[in-house]
């Protein structure tokens, strides 16, 4: 497709004025359902994506990632704000977005009781490809998804991580130039996610896609990501790549693990008090302090945590993880937002 030739041939020098895949303005977003209190959920994001990237939108449940996806999809409208994606406004031209991109939201997007090949070839032809391409495109996909063997099967006899496969290709047929993810690994086995990894690696690396992707893991982002965006109570709190992010947070995490007949408070004293260790929280029975050289730290940390009779059930040291980053900005961390819910 046209946009992503371009971006191919662009020679290096001109990266920085090729317009970014996904531009967002400002979105705000507020439900009004009739008889229920307003929803805001999203309070005003912005961000920029690259041509060519994958672009994390890491938050815990409820934190805005689906419906930024919905909005700069056109499947809803930003109560006010705006944004470009794969060169249109997503406002002013949704008709021309929608050809431009590529949509694999939570749920399946197949038709279950037909064959895989024959889900490809009517997502083909809904996009307008006729004859030997659509056929020719099919192929490719199934290929490259490792489905060529069970083309020819209904697709609800494939397992989880095959149907997910399934619903990316889908999403591909068209060749677009921005694919959009959403939680592309909930519910799949690990070796169907290191799969789906994979293959969102290669998406981008080798055929300059750029991706969106929305995730509630942190090691997803991670791993993925060439740029993240923390999403929180509808906010974006910090972006940056991953490395970027950590190394922002100096020093390792010592995390311990308190035994239950000791006092937490006695814990968070002791921690506060060494010399050294900062950013120190409490978040059940576990305290959480970052020291500079966490494992010369862990000895000083047991001595203290000894001699104010406080009981230890386990001690770890850990270097930065984007857990860390997202207890920095949030000041609870990941988990428990995932168990509270964002609001
Ligand atoms: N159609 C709707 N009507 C009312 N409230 C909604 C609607 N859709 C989403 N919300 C609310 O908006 C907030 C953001 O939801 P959203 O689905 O965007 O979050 P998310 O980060 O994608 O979470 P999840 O990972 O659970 O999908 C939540 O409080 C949610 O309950």
């Amino acid at each position: 497709m046209a946009v992503r030739h371009d971006q191919r041939r662009a020679p290096e020098h001109a990266a920085d004025t090729i317009a970014p895949a996904i531009q967002a303005r400002e979105l705000v977003k507020t439900y009004n359902a009739r008889g229920a209190d307003p929803v805001h959920a999203l309070g005003g994001i912005s961000f920029s994506v690259e041509q060519g990237t994958v672009f994390g939108l890491l938050g815990p449940n409820g934190a805005g990632k689906s419906t930024t996806v919905k909005i700069l999809t056109t499947l809803t409208t930003p109560t006010s704000g705006t944004a470009t994606v794969a060169g249109h406004d997503v406002l002013r031209h949704p008709d021309r977005v929608r050809r431009g991109i590529g949509v694999v939201t939570q749920g399946h997007s197949t038709a279950p009781e037909a064959t895989g090949r024959e889900n490809l070839l009517l997502a083909g032809r809904i996009h307008g490809l006729r004859g030997q391409d659509v056929h020719r495109r099919a192929d490719e996909l199934l290929g490259t998804f490792g489905l060529t063997d069970a083309a020819n099967r209904i697709v609800k006899t494939y397992s989880g991580g095959m149907q997910r496969k399934l619903d990316v290709a889908l999403g591909l047929m068209h060749r677009p130039a921005v694919l959009f993810l959403d939680e592309p690994t909930t519910g799949l086995d690990p070796q169907a996610r290191a799969e789906m990894w994979a293959e969102i690696s290669r998406l981008s690396a080798e055929e300059g896609l750029t991706i969106l992707l929305t995730t509630h893991y942190l090691e997803e982002a991670d791993r993925l990501a060439s740029q993240l965006a923390i999403v929180d109570s509808g906010r974006l709190i910090t972006t940056g790549t991953p490395e970027q992010l950590k190394s922002e947070l100096r020093g390792d995490a010592v995390v311990a693990e308190i035994a239950p007949e000791s006092e937490i408070s006695s814990a968070l004293q002791a921690i506060e008090r060494l010399d050294g260790t900062r950013e120190s929280t409490v978040d059940g029975r576990t305290v959480r302090a970052r020291v500079d050289h966490g494992a010369s730290a862990v000895p000083r940390v047991l001595a203290a945590l000894e001699s104010a009779g406080v009981g230890v059930a386990s001690i770890t040291v850990a270097r930065p993880s984007l857990d860390d980053v997202y207890l920095r900005h949030t000041g609870r961390t990941f988990a428990s937002a995932e168990d509270g819910g964002a609001r």
